[in-house]
């Protein structure tokens, strides 16, 4: 099925089933038997220590990466998805996921918005705007502290027109307000999508509906 950009902004149920997922590295089983299903308008946080699979099963699930076992099924409105086109989407904004530095903020946005749509209502001064950096469209991205490059990275993921949203340690590099300003952008502009954050601290998820633990799929094979 071909989806041009349009169609993806209608879809209003996607929906990703994951049936006995498994991953290993080497002979290491990271976590196993993960029978799961995810559903556009819900809010699900994937929990686990440092180091416990959870940015291994946001990978599998953004289909970044294969599963060492099972299967994973996507559907948009009941149609199926291949898994080389799920990056279409979704948006993510995870600390591995790096920014272009040799960009400015201007064309960094530019960018962005030259492969996905922006959310209606939104364009770059909005974005701008929602950053809070006046005067700063020209600066390079190399030069913004390391909180102002998370603040990029979250207001490019919420602000693009993608059903699903995923978000690995949101919060990493923000400040107090920072974090608060995070969960203005989640009541702004996560309803109504499948939204998927990969934490082990409480502010970042809170308002999640539905929890995954890692370590409730650490079994042996
Ligand atoms: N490409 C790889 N090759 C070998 N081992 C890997 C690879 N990627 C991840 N791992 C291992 O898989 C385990 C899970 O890593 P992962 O990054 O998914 O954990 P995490 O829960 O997201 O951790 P953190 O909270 O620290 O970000 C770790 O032991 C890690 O070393």
């Amino acid at each position: 099925m071909d989806y041009g950009l349009s169609t993806i902004d209608q879809i209003n149920a996607m929906q990703i089933t994951l049936k006995n997922i498994g991953r290993r590295f080497n002979r290491d089983w990271i976590f196993n038997g993960v029978d799961y299903t995810f559903n556009q308008g819900e809010t699900y946080a994937i929990l686990g220590s440092n180091g416990s699979g959870k940015s291994t099963l946001l990978a599998i699930l953004n289909g970044s990466l294969a599963p060492s076992m099972g299967e994973i099924v996507y559907t948009g409105n009941g149609t199926p998805i291949e898994v080389s086109e799920v990056y279409n989407y979704l948006s993510l904004a995870a600390p591995y996921l790096e920014l272009i530095e040799e960009f400015s903020l201007s064309e960094m946005i530019d960018f962005h918005f030259k492969f996905k749509n922006y959310k209606p209502g939104i364009d770059k001064a909005a974005i701008l705007d929602l950053l809070n950096l006046p005067g700063n469209a020209n600066k390079l991205i190399r030069y913004f502290s390391s909180g102002m490059k998370q603040r990029l990275k979250l207001a490019l993921a919420f602000c693009t027109d993608t059903p699903i949203l995923m978000l690995d340690e949101p919060t990493s590099n923000l400040d107090a307000q920072g974090v608060e300003w995070y969960i203005n952008l989640v009541q702004q502009f996560a309803t109504g999508r499948l939204t998927v954050i990969c934490s082990n601290q409480a502010h970042e998820y809170s308002f999640c509906q539905h929890t995954l633990s890692i370590t409730d799929y650490k079994n042996q094979v």
